[in-house]
């Protein structure tokens, strides 16, 4: 491969990148957790973090290819928390840490530790903007953010959605943020809850809807400041899907209650996106052909398909969200990297593509919960050329799948993306062959 052919980090940082699989309480980094573990101290407690023994792990976080590692934790602080948390640091797993992290050990992170901390609507908007900044310089250009609407005794689901959809929208109008990064939210169901409690998510789904032509909603350039800084509130509709999610090993006998829920979300114009076999228990004919009655166009993970099921699959030409780090990690998929579905799924694409058949059937990266699993969406992208053989104009083909699969902003990527080649070809005519 000549120079200009190689795929590096620095290659995948500026691809613009569009994330269609991203929990919001998932990618919150530790570093963001222990601020806001740091502001909840009693006031009369020093607010910076005293040493002491070293970080919660000892085992390694997953190797990085030519990506950075992540900084090395800071010494956790064993001061006393109101609530009687522990620094993140020492309450939660070194993210990425392949011998810690599993699905039995995930979901109690959040349940157990995360919830409790992040709370109230102040914590919730900081992590909130702390997760859009850091998603932005990784240099992610449209991001479907998803997170379950929940409620505590400082705050209602309604509440929390507020919170975070206010955060989205002083981002999005905020002429250099806007610009560089356009956010959407994406309401999610925790499988394992009542129907009625979906029936309530759908509610809030519709409530805070995006719709492109609201008056209101002004676009970041026309915008002005006196308007920005007027009494008029951040405008809150950034709602554009409903998403199934939680711990694939609950709630399937309930399943097929959520039906009229998601019917009505479908009718009322949201994006579906499931997720979808991510073990085996969560693959079964039954469970699938329930999820796929619903009309998603996109899929979370496909871990366990069966075949027939691939079929449909590619009939409906539906985007297959992939995680690649998440999956292996989590340890969801055999075989590491190089065995993870996304190869067979890209060469499908690829096929297809050959072919000149224009099923569209898409491949949207995603990091899942990067605060977790601690792989940004950049070093997926390298992590799919290194384990897979893709050259850059592979990767830009893939970003131009993702992008299309959004269910809002798909033309401002395309015209992103297409910047994005002619300058790369303008800059180095040489690798024109490989980004073309
Ligand atoms: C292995 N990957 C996954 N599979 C299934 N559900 C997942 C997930 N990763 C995260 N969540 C779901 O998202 C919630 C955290 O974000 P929010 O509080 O909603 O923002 C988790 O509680 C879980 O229900």
């Amino acid at each position: 491969m000549s120079p200009s052919t190689v795929v590096d980090h620095e290659f995948t940082l500026s691809l613009p990148k569009t994330e269609l699989h991203a929990h919001l309480t998932g990618s919150i980094s530790r570093e963001t957790l222990h601020q806001i573990w740091l502001s909840q101290l009693p006031a009369s407690l020093p607010s910076s973090s005293s040493s002491s023994s070293s970080s919660s792990s000892s085992s390694s976080p997953l190797p990085s290819p030519q990506a950075p590692s992540p900084p090395p934790s800071p010494p956790p602080s064993h001061q006393q928390h109101p609530p009687g948390l522990p620094d993140p640091y020492i309450s939660l797993p070194d993210p990425g840490c392949i011998s810690s992290i599993n699905l039995s050990t995930f979901f109690p992170l959040f349940d157990k530790y995360i919830y409790t901390l992040v709370s109230s609507p102040s914590p919730v908007q900081t992590a909130t903007r702390a997760v859009l900044q850091d998603f932005c310089d990784d240099g992610v250009r449209l991001l479907e953010l998803r997170t379950t609407p929940r409620e505590s005794s400082q705050m209602t689901k309604r509440e929390y959605v507020e919170a975070v959809s206010e955060v989205i929208g002083d981002w999005n109008l905020d002429p250099k943020n806007g610009t560089a990064m356009q956010v959407y939210l994406l309401l999610s169901v925790d499988r394992k809850v009542s129907p009625s409690e979906a029936e309530q998510v759908v509610a809030l789904a519709r409530e805070f809807q995006y719709h492109p032509h609201k008056p209101h909603r002004a676009e970041p350039e026309t915008q002005t400041t006196a308007e920005r800084q007027g009494k008029d509130k951040v405008p809150s509709n950034w709602v554009v899907g409903l998403d199934l999610c939680g711990n694939p090993l609950k709630g399937t006998s309930t399943l097929p209650e959520f039906t009229p829920s998601f019917a009505l979300a479908r009718r009322s114009g949201l994006g579906i996106t499931i997720h979808f076999a991510e073990v085996p228990e969560s693959g079964t004919p039954s469970e699938l052909s329930t999820l796929l009655s619903w009309q998603p166009q996109r899929l979370g993970h496909a871990v366990h398909v069966p075949e027939k099921v691939k079929q449909i699959i590619k009939q409906r030409g539906l985007c297959l969200e992939l995680c690649l780090s998440c999956n292996v990690i989590a340890k969801l998929t055999e075989g590491g990297f190089g065995g993870h579905h996304f190869g067979e799924w890209w060469h499908e694409c690829e096929s297809e593509r050959r072919a000149g058949e224009n099923n569209n059937l898409k491949i949207a990266l995603g990091t899942d919960d990067v605060g977790v699993f601690g792989s940004p969406l950049s070093r997926d992208y390298l992590l799919a050329a290194e384990h897979f053989g893709l050259g850059k104009r592979d990767l830009v083909g893939l970003c131009r799948s993702a992008a299309s699969a959004a269910f809002a902003g798909r033309e401002r990527m395309g015209e992103l993306i297409d910047e994005f080649e002619n300058f790369v070809e303008l800059q180095a005519p040489a690798t024109k062959q490989a980004v073309a």
